[in-house]
This record gives C-alpha cells, structure tokens and sequence, in this order.
C-alpha cells in the first residue's frame, strides 16, 4: 500500500515537472513567434511607405517585399544571406533584407584604392573589385553630393536586397561608412548592350542572340512588374542599362535608382530622352507601360542597331508608313548584321516592338505578353532548327541510299515533300 501511494506521488510529480516544462516551452515559443511577427510587419510597412532616393531628391518609387526568385544568382545561405563576399563582410552586419555590409577598409583594398574604374554612370564611378574569396563584383559608389541621409540609403538596401532575379543585376552588398555610400552588385563581364551594339571593339551581335537578349530583358522587367510585390516600375530602360554575364545573358541593371533630368525650371522628367514615352512627358504620369515603351524602343535599336538619341524613332516612324506596322521591317535592318538574319522573326519582333511604342498606353501589351510572344517565336525557331537537322540527317541516310541504287530522282522528291510540310508547321505556329 505504502509503495503503491510513493509511486502514485512520484507519478504526480514527474506529471507536473512535465506540464511546467512544456508551459515555459508553450510561453516562450509564443513570445518568440509574436516578435517576428512585429519585426515583419514593421519591415513591411517601412517598405510601404518610405519613399527612396532619387538622385538626391526623395522620390515616391515604392520597392517590392519579394522573396527570391528562381535561379537567383545570389548563392543564399541562412536567412537568405550571401555568401558572395563572405570574405570581407563585416562581422555580425547584416541589414533587414539579408545584404550583406561591408566596411570601406576591404572595398579600398578589393578595388585596389578605386583605380579598378569601369565606368561612370549618373550616381558615380563604378569600380570592379576583386574580393578575398576571389569573387569578382561591380562597386557603385554614390556621389557624395547626393541628399540621401544614412537612413534612407539603409532603407533603399533594405528594399532593393529583396528583388532577385536571374535577369536582374542583383545587389549582393553594400558600404555605408565615411560619408560614402557603395552599392555592390553581380559582376557582369561583357559589360553593357549598348557597348556591343554601338563598339566597334566588340563584333556585331548575331541576330539569334539579340533575340535571347530581347527576352531575357522582358523577362526581368516581367518579374519587376508582375512578380515583385509591391511592382516595381523601372523608369529607365535602354541598352545601356541592359547588361551581359560570361555567357551573353541579359540583366536589367539600375532598378530602384530612379533619376532625374530637368526639362525646364519647374518640371522634372525622370529618365533618358530618346526613351521616354511621350504620354509620360505630356500627363507627368509614368506607369508600367511606359516602361514598356522603353523597351519597344529597345527592340527598335536591337533590330536596326541605332541609337534613339540619334534618330531612331523617326527612322522607325518612316519604315512603319510602308509596312503598315506589319511586313517589310527589312529594311530597317542593321547593315552589321550583313542580311544574316531571319527575315519573318525580324518582322515578328518588330510587330511587337511597334505595339510597345502605340501612342495609347493601354493598346500596348503588358510584359507577361511580351515574354509569350518572344517565347513562341524563339520556340518556332527550335522546332524549325531540330526540322532542319533532322531533314538533313535523313538526307544524308537517304543520300547513302541513292548512292547504292542511284535512284536520284527519288531523294530530290522526298526532300521537296518534307520542306513543304516544314513550312505547313510554321503557318500553324
Ligand atoms: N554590375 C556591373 N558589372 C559590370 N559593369 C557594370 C556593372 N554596373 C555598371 N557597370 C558599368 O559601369 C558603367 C556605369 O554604369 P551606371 O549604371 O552607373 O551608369 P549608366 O547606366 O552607364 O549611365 P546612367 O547612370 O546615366 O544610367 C556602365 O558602362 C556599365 O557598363
């Protein structure tokens, strides 16, 4: 009896020591969940509302809360961390969205003083640096005049670390010590669109790469537009804001640096003249479309190899009374291209490229459409080139036939036959 009533207590009490212990656990767990939910919401409505640098001015350009896309470039690790520069990053820094911060001390080093120069843009100088793991980046340094206190530039991080994309140039870290402020992007190594289309250093594009070119860029601005949350308009499309990795992919660069250019004393005009959409200049209001203006002018230069500031649109304006904004953008074509071209996706792409820039912002197409089209005509292409290699394979076959009964008249027939039936499936397509 006396045993049974000690076991009975000591039952009791391993019950109790266990409920206490999940109670803290419940308790704790509950704390815990209720502070991320604030540190998110605080995130979030910081995103909603603060406006972000323009140039030295505050612009109302709202940056997206997306999460990583597909096929980021950005090696993510704990917390959607970069492990790009972990050789420099600055120990325990990490902003809201995970960028990386990194001091001045390593960027001086890694850029070698800032002599590695590649250019120079409307914010500053860009420096290609070198880091300790080997890793090569492209460092922006914003010029020193600009208005942009240290909170603003936090935010702007804060909101730009959080888009990714495989045709965006992603920021994959940041500086702010000094006085200076640094943006550290992906390192693009064959440098601008613009610089392969306007060099003479660089050969001429061949017309199926500008084709990849062309979608690779309308899907990176499809994800700003449609899968960042909230959208993202990017105010300044052109070719030298299109940039190209290793193996001749396209990134949009420059999202969420919005800038501006004044027209006279009292209006200012975000964006690059040449590229702007005309409703944008007349009504002030700049939308999606007129991003998608920017980029059919886009699709004009990478047909006709021309430089909107060198009249373009004009030449375009011209070809278009005689094609009716349909067949015959032949003659628009560029002379670097040698006539190498195929002449039906040229007229295709400048179909679309002339709905880009209608005069009415609705009659243009989104830029989901865009990436349908282009997609539809770069898969025609597919299916035309695996028709012509098999055609050719079955030639060869047949030729080995020929040879053996010297039957030629049949191959020359067969072959004619199936050429026809490859250009029954384009019709369809
Ligand atoms: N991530 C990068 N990788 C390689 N080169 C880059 C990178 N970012 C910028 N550059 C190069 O640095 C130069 C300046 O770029 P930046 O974006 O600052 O200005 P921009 O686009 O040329 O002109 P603007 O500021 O007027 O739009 C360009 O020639 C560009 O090719």
């Amino acid at each position: 009896m006396k045993e049974e009533s000690t076991g009975l207590i000591i039952g009791i009490s391993i019950g109790v020591v266990i409920g206490v212990v999940l109670a803290i656990t419940a308790l704790f767990c509950l704390r815990y969940h209720r502070k991320l939910s604030q540190i998110g919401n605080s995130s979030s409505r910081r995103a909603a509302t603060i406006p972000i640098r323009a140039n030295g001015a505050d612009s109302c350009t709202i940056l997206s809360d997306s999460t990583l896309g597909p096929e980021s470039p950005v090696k993510s690790g704990r917390n959607g961390m970069s492990f790009w520069l972990d050789g420099f990053k600055k120990s325990n820094v990490v902003s809201a969205s995970g960028i990386p911060e990194y001091s001045y001390k390593d960027l001086q080093k890694a850029t070698c003083n800032f002599t590695t120069l590649i250019g120079q843009g409307a914010f500053g100088p860009v420096y290609k640096a070198q880091m300790s793991t080997g890793e090569i980046v492209a460092v922006k340094v914003l010029a020193t005049n600009s208005k942009q206190g240290e909170k603003e530039f936090q935010t702007e991080v804060m909101l730009l670390g959080r888009l990714h994309h495989r045709n965006l140039v992603n920021l994959v870290g940041y500086c702010a010590e000094k006085g200076q402020h640094m943006l550290i992007y992906v390192y693009m190594s064959k440098g601008s669109l613009a610089s392969h289309l306007y060099s003479e250093e660089n050969g001429a594009l061949g017309w199926d790469l500008r084709v990849h070119i062309a979608l690779d860029v309308a899907r990176g601005l499809e994800y700003l537009h449609d899968g960042a949350v909230p959208p993202v308009i990017h105010r300044d499309i052109k070719s030298s804001n299109i940039l190209l990795d290793e193996s001749m992919r396209a990134r949009v660069a420059d999202f969420g640096l919005s800038r501006e250019e004044m027209v006279d004393k009292h209006v200012a005009i975000r964006g690059t003249f040449g590229y702007l959409d005309p409703e944008y200049i007349s009504s002030g209001t700049f939308t999606k479309k007129s991003d998608v203006y920017s980029y059919g002018v886009l699709l004009f230069e990478l047909i006709a190899g021309r430089n909107p500031q060198q009249g373009l649109m004009e030449y375009v304006e011209l070809a278009a009374m005689n094609t009716e904004g349909k067949v015959g953008w032949e003659e628009i074509v560029d002379s670097r291209l040698e006539g190498k071209c195929e002449f039906q996706e040229l007229n295709e792409v400048a179909v679309l490229a002339y709905k880009c820039i209608n005069r009415a912002p609705r009659k243009r197409p989104s830029m989901r459409d865009i990436v349908q089209v282009l997609t539809r005509i770069l898969k025609s292409r597919h299916h035309r080139n695996n028709h012509n290699k098999s055609l050719s394979a079955t030639a060869d076959e047949v030729s080995i036939d020929v040879d053996h009964t010297e039957n030629k008249n049949y191959v020359t027939e067969h072959r004619r036959d199936e050429s026809m039936d490859s250009a029954a499936d384009m019709d369809d397509l």
